[in-house]
């Protein structure tokens, strides 16, 4: 049994001072009638940097002392906040920032945990945030850790490892929409890691907000005790002051031990471009210094502590047990810092942690640079943003298209696009990301068995006759909250997705839960849409592993010219090949341009050709309308020619443009159904 890991706890001298420490940043901001006496070393200086650049105010004072050793256990509550999307977390989290005069009330910005330039645009959240509050409660002076989570099912990862951070959980319901699907799965994620859990229903100040309809159905789809409920408005304000007394009354404090021997448990990690590696440790037992020795549980490689969390070592470095921070130690490389490690002094090893099981990657796609010259700058900035996101997991590959890339593995699409656009946005990358695919499985006559992550491991027809003995798809336990009007036409869409309804219950006199078993391939593309399209916008759903099934699997081929293009290829159910091959067959002939010579464009499964669509020749003759006259308008032209040429992608022995390569593989190319 672990003990739960605390945020933040950083020992260290505070005199009646309030500060937040931020996941990947700091700042000090004064709490209401208390002066600011803190000391920061270098470190502190180069952490709030990147918080500045980002705007966010800061009323930092880099000369004073922080003392956090009057917040004894007792005083401490971790909980984190657990809702579906859009149910209000992140602007929860802002109140109660400015409750407790963390954030000032007139901030700038709205949603200050969703710190990513991604979450900001798209207003999600894709990362867990963490941040201390200090709070007083019948005279006495609490420290308190709240963790931002995501609501999207693709980030099930963070949330888990959010919890296991935690005693307790606020599970947060819109109260003009009622418990949806990702509630559904949050709940159950913080009820099996029991954690204490305190419905508290958001939105009251809705005209639409019906909260004692879903306090009714909180009771009878969790049966938690809704005498703990607490009922507000987030935007407005109502209700927030009942929040932090529920959590100190309902929550209990971490519990650890200072004299056993060290367990540091690695939650978290990102790389700042000014310090490097910084590993967000909880020191589950024992106490943690600057210029100790500690050892990986998992890979045995030693490290020493250069620096813990964001204070100048010579005052505020020393953890006990319970405590967590930033831990900065000798470590050169992103992928040293594996989440879940337990560390412990060289000289004193310990039992590990359990540690998190590792993220399950759901779908999986090639990532290639444009400009192949580009590969080793790229090959770093994918590491890095890994070690910021230890959901995905990346594999060196080459295509004969694309050259030399990497296959990438996320735990869905919105994951694997919030990827993509951290890459370009962040580390300016110009990327071609193939269409996803799901890892299928082939079981061999011999026993054995291999996942298949990309079309191109698809056994060739020799080796399906002589070595196969089946082939397996994942599957999804899919569950759809919704409301019964919808019912017909989603079990429709359901059905042509190769559903299959495992249940249905009446959550209320007119909401249904069903649950499917769906394969993931038929999910993962544009389900989430249709589902909202068929449902007016009312469904929600969420899914989880249900293992693998016999399908009827096959490879389809796109060939050019009559060469398959490797880049292109797709493993399909033999349900959809014909209305995909001719879909796809159709979207080449419009996004390829005219040649010098017949382009043929063919979908294939195995010797059997699918569809065909044919691209007439046509010589383009730049020059043409120069009649003869000025020779060096003539070279300019040919040379402008010649830079565009370079622009273009082989594919097969035709020139195709990146953008309508990207187009291709980016949407409308996946394995959309028949509308
Ligand atoms: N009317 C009203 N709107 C609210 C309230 N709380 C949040 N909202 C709005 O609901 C939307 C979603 O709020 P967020 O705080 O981003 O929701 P979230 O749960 O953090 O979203 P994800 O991180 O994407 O899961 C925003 O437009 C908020 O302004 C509330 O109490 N009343």
């Amino acid at each position: 049994m672990i003990s739960r890991p605390i945020l933040f706890n950083i020992r260290s001298h505070i005199n009646n001072k309030s500060y937040i420490i931020h996941r990947n940043t700091l700042y000090i901001s004064k709490r209401i009638n208390r002066s600011l006496n803190i000391n920061y070393g270098n470190l502190f200086r180069n952490a709030v940097r990147p918080l500045q650049k980002r705007g966010h105010s800061s009323s930092s004072n880099p000369n004073k002392n922080i003392d956090l050793s009057k917040f004894p256990a007792e005083n401490i509550r971790n909980f984190s906040i657990i809702a579906h999307v859009d149910h209000g977390k992140s602007t929860l989290a802002d109140r109660l920032l400015e409750l407790t005069g963390t954030i000032s009330s007139n901030h700038l910005h709205q949603q200050v945990l969703d710190k990513l330039t991604v979450e900001r645009e798209r207003g999600i959240t894709v990362k867990a945030q963490t941040c201390s509050m200090f709070y007083e409660y019948k005279n006495k002076d609490y420290l308190l850790n709240l963790i931002d989570t995501p609501g999207h099912v693709d980030f099930n990862y963070e949330v888990s490892r959010s919890l296991a951070a935690c005693q307790g959980t606020i599970l947060l319901v819109d109260s003009s929409q009622g418990i949806q699907a990702q509630t559904v799965a949050n709940f159950f994620l913080a009820f099996n890691e029991g954690l204490a859990i305190i419905p508290v229903i958001n939105k009251i100040d809705l005209p639409t907000a019906e909260p004692d309809r879903v306090i009714n159905q909180i009771e009878s789809t969790f049966e938690l005790d809704v005498s703990l409920y607490v009922k507000i408005s987030a935007k407005s304000g109502i209700g927030i002051d009942k929040i932090l007394p529920a959590v100190i009354e309902k929550i209990p404090p971490p519990s650890g031990d200072i004299n056993k021997p060290l367990k540091a448990f690695l939650f978290d990690s990102w790389y700042d471009t000014y310090v490097g590696v910084v590993c967000l440790m909880a020191i589950v037992d024992g106490k943690l210094q600057k210029g100790d020795k500690i050892m990986s549980a998992y890979s045995e490689k030693k490290y020493e502590v250069i620096d813990i969390g964001i204070m100048h070592p010579e005052q505020v470095i020393t953890g006990h047990a319970g405590q967590v921070g930033y831990v900065i130690c000798s470590m050169k490389v992103a992928t040293e810092a594996h989440i879940g490690d337990t560390f412990y002094h060289i000289k004193n090893p310990v039992e590990p942690l359990p540690g998190f099981e590792p993220a399950k990657s759901m779908v999986f796609a090639g990532v290639f640079p444009t400009d192949t010259n580009e590969f080793s700058r790229l090959d770093e900035s994918i590491t890095k943003l890994t070690l910021n996101d230890a959901s995905v997991s990346v594999q060196k590959e080459t295509s004969t298209a694309l050259g030399q890339g990497w296959r990438i593995g996320f735990l869905g699409t919105l994951h694997m696009d919030v990827f993509r656009q951290r890459l370009e946005e962040e580390h300016d990358a110009n990327i071609i990301v193939t269409r996803p695919t799901v890892p299928y499985k082939i079981i061999y006559r011999d026993g054995t068995s291999k996942l298949i992550r990309n079309p191109t491991e698809f056994p060739d027809p020799m080796e399906m006759q002589n070595k196969v003995s089946e082939l397996q798809e994942p599957m999804v336990l899919a569950t759809i909250i919704l409301p019964e009007e919808y019912m017909g036409s989603v079990m429709d869409l359901c059905g042509s997705r190769r559903g299959e309804q495992l249940e249905y219950n009446y959550m209320d006199e007119s909401r249904v839960m069903m649950k499917y078993s769906i394969p993931l391939a038929e999910i993962v593309t544009d389900f989430h849409d249709e589902l909202k399209s068929k449902s007016s916008g009312y469904a929600s759903f969420d899914y989880e592993d249900m293992g693998y099934q016999t399908s009827d699997i096959v490879k389809m081929n796109v060939l050019i010219n009559k060469k398959p293009v490797d880049a292109l290829a797709a493993i399909l159910h033999r349900s959809q090949v014909a209305h995909v091959g001719r879909e796809w067959a159709k979207k080449l002939s419009e996004v390829i341009p005219k040649q010098l010579y017949e382009v043929i464009i063919q979908t294939a499964v195995g010797g059997k050709v699918i569809a065909r669509e044919t691209i007439s020749a046509m010589r383009k003759n730049v020059t043409a309308k120069c009649y003869g006259g000025d020779v060096t308008r003539k070279m300019k032209l040919l040379e402008k020619q010649k830079e565009g040429k370079k622009k273009m992608k082989m594919i097969g022995n035709i020139e195709l443009p990146q953008k309508a390569f990207y187009d291709f593989l980016s949407t409308g190319s996946g394995t959309s159904k028949k509308k």
